[in-house]
């Protein structure tokens, strides 16, 4: 019974990076991943095109499904504007203890909830919960085959609105076909795919862009 790869991965950022300084936070875990563990990190190369994203909406409020050990997460704090707020939902409770520590030692503990749990159990109760009204962006980077059934759940508890814009990881590698189908052929999406590669592979990969129109 050693340590998980997700201790490992959060030893590498308490040794190698700074307290407080996010990007010596998410350069750590690259550095870990590319020469230590791969790891299913968004990673440095779809992480630059997220970045692009989480500026561009500059959101208040945003969600992600899939903590894992928080790496996009501390990628789209850092980015968010005063008064943003990030919910990130994971049901796995060693993977939820393990990005606590991460977000923590990036000094962004204040911008984001770790909230454990399954999102399809939790998206109906975010309203009540948390005081959403509306997400003004979400990434996507849970079970592939749930990307599809939770976007639908968002849109019928009213958790997005015109303009919010979802941003999924993986939809060529894992690949997530039925998500994919839908959002490009439903009149209620604008998507756009930006192509990429799988993290620190020279896999292809790609993230998929859906603005909501109503
Ligand atoms: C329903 C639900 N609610 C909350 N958290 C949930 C959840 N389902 C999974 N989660 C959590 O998200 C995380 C799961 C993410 C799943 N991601 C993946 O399976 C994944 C897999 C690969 C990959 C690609 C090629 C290969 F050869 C091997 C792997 C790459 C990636 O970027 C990935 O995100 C951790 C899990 O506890
Ligand atoms: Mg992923």
């Amino acid at each position: 019974t050693g340590t998980t790869r997700p201790q490992r991965l959060l030893r590498a950022v308490q040794e190698r990076a700074t307290r407080g300084d996010s990007e010596s936070v998410i350069a750590a875990i690259d550095h870990f991943c590319r020469h230590q563990e791969w790891a299913m990190n968004v990673g440095d190369e779809k992480g630059f095109i997220l970045d692009s994203v989480v500026s561009e909406v500059s959101p208040q409020t945003a969600l992600e499904l899939g903590t894992y050990c928080g790496y996009s997460t501390v990628r789209i704090a850092r980015l968010l504007p005063p008064g943003g707020h990030l919910i990130t939902l994971e049901f796995n409770p060693n993977y939820a203890a393990v990005a606590r520590q991460v977000i923590a030692w990036a000094g962004l503990e204040d911008m984001v909830q770790v909230v454990e749990g399954a999102s399809g159990d939790w998206i109906p109760h975010l309203r009540e919960h948390f005081g959403i009204e509306s997400f003004d962006f979400v990434f996507l980077d849970h079970w592939k085959e749930l990307y599809l059934p939770d976007i639908k759940l968002l849109e019928e508890c009213g958790l997005l609105r015109k303009g919010t814009v979802l941003l999924a990881d993986n939809v060529v590698c894992p690949g997530t076909p039925d998500y994919l189908e839908y959002v490009r052929k439903s009149q209620s999406y604008e998507s756009h795919y930006f192509g990429s590669h799988l993290e620190y592979t020279r896999a292809e990969d790609g993230l998929e862009k859906s603005v909501y129109l109503g």
